[in-house]
């Protein structure tokens, strides 16, 4: 047994430039692993499809956007189901984990896992851990079966429970190694890929033949690689009753102001899409396109001026906008400023710039205004997955099942291209997804909402030639890109 971990990826090249960055597999640190052929074989649904297993050599490209003369590049497994699996279907031990924040689909994925393992590979035993990563050595377990998880993607948030914090290593691979799991099935943002890496690694050091797999959740869409996180477009289209409301209340008064907070602590992803969707929003503000207040092509002269043009305005701010001008009047201690998991805790920017604003007009007394603050967050994370997202979920989660009965471990599954793939951890984590603001998804909405873009020419130059470093390593997210 091999107990050298290296945490490199394995990559492998090919000609035209052409290089797979490949996941783990159990075969790769136990070494005479007996394997058995699919049970989906003899499945009737599935045995008369053509084609239904993946060839052995199927990967997927991360750019799909290519010269003629350019190398072939970076490409992923494909996920699907192996003509053969290294677990018999007595032996299969699985536990699912959801970590960090509520995202819509939480429950379709649990549920398609247990279905997935179920009625596909005729697994029966399969626990939830309650409360996430600390529900491994703090909790007793719950039981999934698929009458339990029947109606789950019916509802919002999850039926196991989560949290942030509490990633103690040893005591969740002890756990692991205790109850005898042989799947980890690990839903959670970036935070949660980062942990799931961790055990994997330990999991691995240990020489335990058990597959640690994530899938990514994560409502800001903050993930890179991937093309869309899944709750995505459900929380773009909850986000839609918000801003039409306060549409309504705008129009309604004289110099009416709609402001709408939306989620996106480091990300603008849910505020942009859902600006780009609403077509009545005048003003959209994202973590990474900074602003400024007064003055000259500042936001307060911006919104003078629709007022007197169009006599009503909305503005859709995600919560980590301008947090460096609300650092920069607060007193709070800098410790007091970050949740279980170390994430920064932000501070109402929805409230600070309607409370701006106020003041600005009240000055201005040839002006009165009317200004409904609305914050909709929690509403639009915790709704049921939409009907796209459903599909999406399911999809994911078997996919994720299909690879982990195959062996393969230490990898995330994602959609890459359209294509379902087994992402290295490395990849996943390395990295945040952003708005890129000098791509072409922000001038669309530059255009959208006739707003200025708050950066002086000087400014411009700058972002411009910190974004030419990061997209030379790879194409930049595809959510900007499109
Ligand atoms: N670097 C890390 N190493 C190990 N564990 C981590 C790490 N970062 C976060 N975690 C653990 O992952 C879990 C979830 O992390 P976090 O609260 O940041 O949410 P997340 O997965 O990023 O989801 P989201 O941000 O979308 O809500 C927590 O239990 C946290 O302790
Ligand atoms: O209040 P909680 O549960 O920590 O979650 C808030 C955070 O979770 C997210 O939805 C995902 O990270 C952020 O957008 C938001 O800042
Ligand atoms: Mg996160």
């Amino acid at each position: 047994m091999d107990n050298n971990i290296s945490c490199e990826m394995k990559v492998e090249t090919g000609d035209a430039g052409y290089v797979l960055e490949d996941v783990p597999h159990l075969s790769d640190y136990i070494p005479d692993l007996p394997t058995y052929p699919n049970p989906l074989r003899s499945n009737p649904a599935y045995s008369v499809v053509k084609q239904y297993f993946v060839d052995a050599d199927d990967t997927v490209p991360q750019k799909v956007v290519v010269h003629k003369d350019g190398p072939r590049g970076i490409h992923f497994r494909r996920a699907g189901p192996r003509q053969r699996v290294y677990f018999t279907p007595d032996e299969v031990h699985a536990a699912i984990v959801t970590c960090g924040g509520l995202c819509p689909g939480l429950n379709t994925v649990i549920r398609e896992i247990v279905c997935a393992l179920y009625h596909m590979y005729g697994v029966t035993k399969v626990l939830g851990i309650d409360g996430g990563y600390r529900g491994f050595y703090s909790k007793n377990t719950i039981t999934l079966t698929p009458k339990v998880v029947n109606d789950i993607h019916k509802r919002g948030g999850t039926i196991i429970g989560t949290s942030r914090g509490g990633h103690d290593k040893p005591k969740i691979v002890d756990s692991i190694q205790d109850r005898g799991i042989n799947q980890v099935y690990i839903i959670g943002g970036d935070g949660t890929q980062k942990g799931a890496a961790v055990i994997y690694q330990e999991v691995r050091r240990r020489g335990l033949k058990a597959v640690v797999a994530g899938i990514p959740k994560t409502i800001d869409n903050d993930i890179p690689v991937i093309d869309k996180s899944f709750g995505f477009d459900t929380a773009v289209e909850e986000a839609q009753r918000a801003i039409n409301a306060a549409h309504v209340e705008a129009e309604s008064a004289e110099n009416g102001i709609g402001v709408v907070k939306l989620m996106g602590r480091y990300s603008g992803f849910i505020a942009m899409y859902a600006t780009l969707a609403s077509r009545d929003v005048d003003l959209c503000l994202i973590p990474e396109s900074p602003f400024y207040l007064e003055g000259e092509g500042g936001l307060l002269e911006y919104v003078e001026k629709r007022l007197k043009d169009n006599g009503h305005m909305v503005i859709v701010v995600a919560e980590g906008a301008g947090q460096e001008l609300l650092a920069a009047e607060s007193l709070n201690s800098p410790t007091a400023q970050q949740d279980a998991s170390g994430n920064k805790l932000l501070q109402d920017v929805g409230l600070w710039i309607s409370d701006k604003i106020k003041r600005h007009f009240a000055r201005q007394t040839s002006m009165p205004i009317t200004l409904k603050y609305i914050d909709p967050t929690y509403m639009v994370r915790a709704v049921p997955s939409n009907a796209s997202d459903n599909v999406y979920c399911t999809l994911l989660a078997q996919s994720c099942v299909h690879g982990v009965m195959a062996g393969y471990t230490g990898f995330t599954s994602g959609l890459v291209n359209g294509r379902q793939t087994y992402i290295p951890f490395n990849r996943i984590t390395e990295k945040q997804n952003n708005v890129v603001i000098t791509d072409r998804m922000w001038a669309r909405l530059l255009s959208s909402t006739n707003q200025p873009s708050f950066l002086r020419p000087k400014e411009i130059i700058e972002v411009r030639k910190q974004e030419e470093l990061q997209t030379d390593e790879e194409n930049s997210a595809k959510t900007n890109d499109i």
